[in-house]
């Protein structure tokens, strides 16, 4: 099984990600993950934070001369912002003295985000302690992670591309594409990652008019995974079904409020003769069907049709004007703190979406197909692709 593990709070030292389970022999190298990273910093509406930081990946372990060994894979992003903050986010005791020049604790917890529940949770009064680590300044760990799943799923012909499909209520009409290169093309070349131009344009006022109104927006975001083998994930075990695991990991992005499979929630107005797939044969491609209304799932398993997952984004907690709060020193009404802030995230948060999604594939095709070497996995695939196009 291939799993991860991130480490960091927002403005502390660095972001770190461990992954165990890779195979040995997969070419890797920073300029993979580096992508990624940038994709992820990018989109219209973020805050001045993006323009501190440029993510820059160290790899630190697993990887020799350009390629896996098989060991975990250890990967660190400094955070620049650090060196502003070293007093305030060190790890050593401070002095009273010192106590006394650090910032003001946060005791004004922000509706929306996970500073109160943190705080009476960890027992902590000062709730930096919980805002550094809710920052969805993990989500740069996280996106490691993806981009080397990313290229583990490429090294075998799978491809991942996405788009944004909503902001603050304005949709992108007739989305139209001709393969997963076009969409990654396309939604790459819009500052919001959205494929209908004049909506594009819509969006980016929305943003602009609830930064000058002190508010924040969310909204959906697609990602769609093509070269997908039949049969990954089961349908024998809840946690082995592949599209549950998509799910948590979808809900478990900062902000992400849901997640729809295929045509998802408009499934429950429609009667079962236009929402299945039918299926066809042909001995070139083998199994195939007319639609993909159900995404690219069967059963928790892939059914060799893109995996098409939508996922939506609440607008952001910390608000310029902000809603009512309580001091919990003083127990008395206030305005909730004001942190620097994104206004809308969306655009960045469709490349979170595709990497967390892309992680769980990756998975589900070592487990399917040995995870030790390259050259095995890649023999397995090849074997199976044949049997299900023969089956
Ligand atoms: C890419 C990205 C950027 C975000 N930026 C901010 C931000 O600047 N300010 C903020 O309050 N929340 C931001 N969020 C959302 C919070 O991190 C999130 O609401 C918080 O961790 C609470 O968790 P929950 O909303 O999942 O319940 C961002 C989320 C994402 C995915
Ligand atoms: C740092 C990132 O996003 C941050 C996510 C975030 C939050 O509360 O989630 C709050 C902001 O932090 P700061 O106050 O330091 O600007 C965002 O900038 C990032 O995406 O790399």
């Amino acid at each position: 099984m291939m799993r991860y593990l991130t480490a960091g709070e927002s403005h502390g030292p660095q972001q770190t990600t461990i992954i165990e389970g890779l195979p040995a022999n997969m070419e890797l190298v920073k300029e993979d993950i580096n992508k990624e990273l940038k994709r992820r910093q990018g989109g219209y509406g973020r805050g001045r934070r993006m323009q501190i930081e440029k993510d820059q990946v160290q790899i630190v372990s697993g990887v020799r001369h350009g390629k896996t060994t098989g060991a975990p894979v250890a990967l660190v992003v400094e955070n620049d912002d650090f060196k502003h903050w070293t007093k305030i986010m060190g790890a050593e005791p401070l002095s009273e003295e010192e106590e006394k020049e650090v910032k003001r604790k946060i005791s004004r917890p922000r509706p929306g985000h996970a500073d109160l529940n943190g705080a009476i949770k960890y027992g902590h009064r000062d709730m930096r302690n919980v805002l550094e680590r809710s920052s969805a300044r993990e989500t740069t760990a996280r996106v490691c992670a993806g981009a080397v799943a990313k290229k583990v799923l490429k090294t075998f012909g799978i491809e991942v591309g996405g788009q944004v499909l909503e902001i603050g209520g304005i949709k992108a009409d007739n989305v139209t594409y001709n393969d997963i290169h076009d969409l990654q093309e396309r939604s790459e070349n819009s500052p919001v990652r959205c494929l209908d131009e004049e909506a594009a344009e819509q969006m980016m006022k929305a943003i602009d008019d609830a930064k000058k109104e002190g508010d924040s927006i969310g909204g959906v975001v697609q990602t769609v995974i093509t070269g997908v083998p039949i049969g990954l994930g089961s349908h024998v075990q809840y946690d082995r079904k592949l599209d549950a695991r998509i799910a948590r990991s979808v809900v478990s992005i900062n902000a992400f409020k849901g997640v729809e499979i295929g045509i998802g929630f408009d499934a429950a107005s429609m009667p079962g003769s236009q929402v299945h797939d039918e299926i066809t044969w042909d001995k070139e491609s083998g199994y195939a069907r007319k639609t993909n209304n159900l995404g690219g799932f069967e059963g928790g398993m892939t059914n060799g049709m893109p995996i098409v997952v939508q996922g939506v984004m609440k607008p952001i907690p910390t608000l310029y004007k902000p809603l009512q709060s309580v001091d919990i020193e003083t127990k008395e009404p206030f305005a909730a703190s004001i942190e620097r802030s994104d206004s809308c995230a969306v655009p960045a948060a469709s490349v979170v979406m595709e990497n967390v999604i892309a992680f769980e594939v990756a998975s589900a095709l070592l487990e399917t197909f040995g995870a030790d070497r390259v050259e095995a996995i890649a023999k397995n695939l090849e074997e199976h692709n044949r049997w299900a196009r023969e089956f």
